[in-house]
């Protein structure tokens, strides 16, 4: 498992990067030739952890993803995937590393028309040396998770957008890499078809436990998918949360108005409630950590007994009325108060 940590990291466009970064070290905005993409950047991604960045258009998002991959190159600061910086790498080394490590998932799909389905899925694996046949063999079983079973020798004009997006995701998971970089992946669904993709990427990182970065301008996505997420504004990361972190405790005005109409039953998880310190009621059925709250107002039933969450087999906690009501109340009090 691979993990993924971003040092101070700076994107300038322009004709004066070095100059740009400094006004900006100096807590003055560059001039306007120059385009303050990044700016200083740092978080870690742990292994397996879903890690979302969430922003409006323009608040450098793209920007970042293609440092992480080495797509672009940082005008400062460095980008470690596992033990390894991948800053100043030549372009040989850095194709190494995508073709083993890192993946992407693109909006729009980057099939080839003249393809199968499964050689569009097999396509990452083409240049990795691998045989034909066991090409062909992970290229179905990666399918097969994306629920695409016998459609291998359909093209892609022949399927639905949701459908191509699950051959883009199935490419990805052939690829056998750790990581998975989805650059607004989603975002041309359908609002329906969108939801079942974001379920299936749940349901199967449940399994896989990949590392993935999720770029999105979409924040009930961003609070569905990820474990953590980093909202972006002007370049800058102005907070680092987990969805409750960032609905309880926005860090300025701009994240606070930002959620301010989110549904919290919809995006608040079971994961995001759950109390290690709470005992479940005996017998109690667990429900996966990706449960939304709102579904759980059925299951407390009359008894209003804490129901354990699990995660990949793991035991998280249980969740309380209590602690639903007191979640979903914060944004009534809000109101209230306003
Ligand atoms: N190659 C480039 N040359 C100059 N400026 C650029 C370049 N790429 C991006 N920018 C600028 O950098 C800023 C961040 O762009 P970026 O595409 O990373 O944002 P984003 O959040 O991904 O937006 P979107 O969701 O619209 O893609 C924007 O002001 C953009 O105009």
């Amino acid at each position: 498992m691979t993990s993924v940590r971003v040092e101070r990291l700076y994107k300038i466009f322009g004709p004066q990067p070095t100059e740009a970064m400094r006004r900006l070290d100096r807590g003055e905005e560059p001039d306007a030739r120059n385009t303050a993409a990044v700016v200083d950047a740092s978080f870690t991604v742990d292994e397996g952890e879903t890690f979302v960045v969430m922003g409006l258009s323009g608040s450098g998002k793209s920007t970042l993803i293609r440092m992480l991959n080495g797509l672009l190159a940082p005008t400062s600061g460095q980008v470690f995937v596992g033990d390894t910086e991948i800053t100043g790498m030549s372009g040989r080394e850095l194709r190494g590393v995508r073709q083993r490590t890192m993946s992407m998932v693109f909006q729009h799909f980057a099939l080839f028309p003249h393809r199968s389905v499964l050689d569009n899925a097999g396509y990452g694996l083409r240049v990795c040396g691998i045989g034909k046949d066991e090409i062909a063999s992970r290229a179905r079983e990666a399918l097969g998770m994306v629920g695409l079973e016998g459609w291998e020798d359909r093209y892609p004009q022949q399927l639905s957008g949701g459908m191509r997006q699950r051959v883009g995701l199935a490419r990805a998971l052939a690829a056998g890499t750790d990581v998975l970089l989805m650059d607004e992946a989603f975002s041309a669904l359908d609002p329906l078809i969108k939801r079942e993709m974001q379920d299936q990427l749940l349901d199967l990182n449940a399994q896989l436990s990949k590392t993935i970065i999720f770029i999105t301008h979409d924040l009930n996505e961003a609070m569905r998918l990820g474990d953590r997420i980093a909202v972006m504004r002007g370049g800058r990361i102005v907070q680092i949360g987990t969805a409750g972190q960032i609905l309880r405790e926005p860090a300025d005005d701009y994240v606070a108005e930002f959620v301010r109409d989110v549904d919290r039953s919809r995006v608040l998880t079971a994961a995001a409630l759950a109390d290690p310190a709470a005992t479940a009621g005996d017998g109690t059925e667990p429900v996966p950590a990706h449960t939304p709250v709102r579904d759980l107002f059925a299951l407390f039933g009359s008894s209003g007994r804490p129901i354990p969450v699990v995660d990949r087999g793991r035991v998280l906690g249980a969740v309380t009325p209590e602690a639903v009501f007191a979640a979903l109340s914060h944004r009534t009090e809000e109101a209230a108060d306003a």
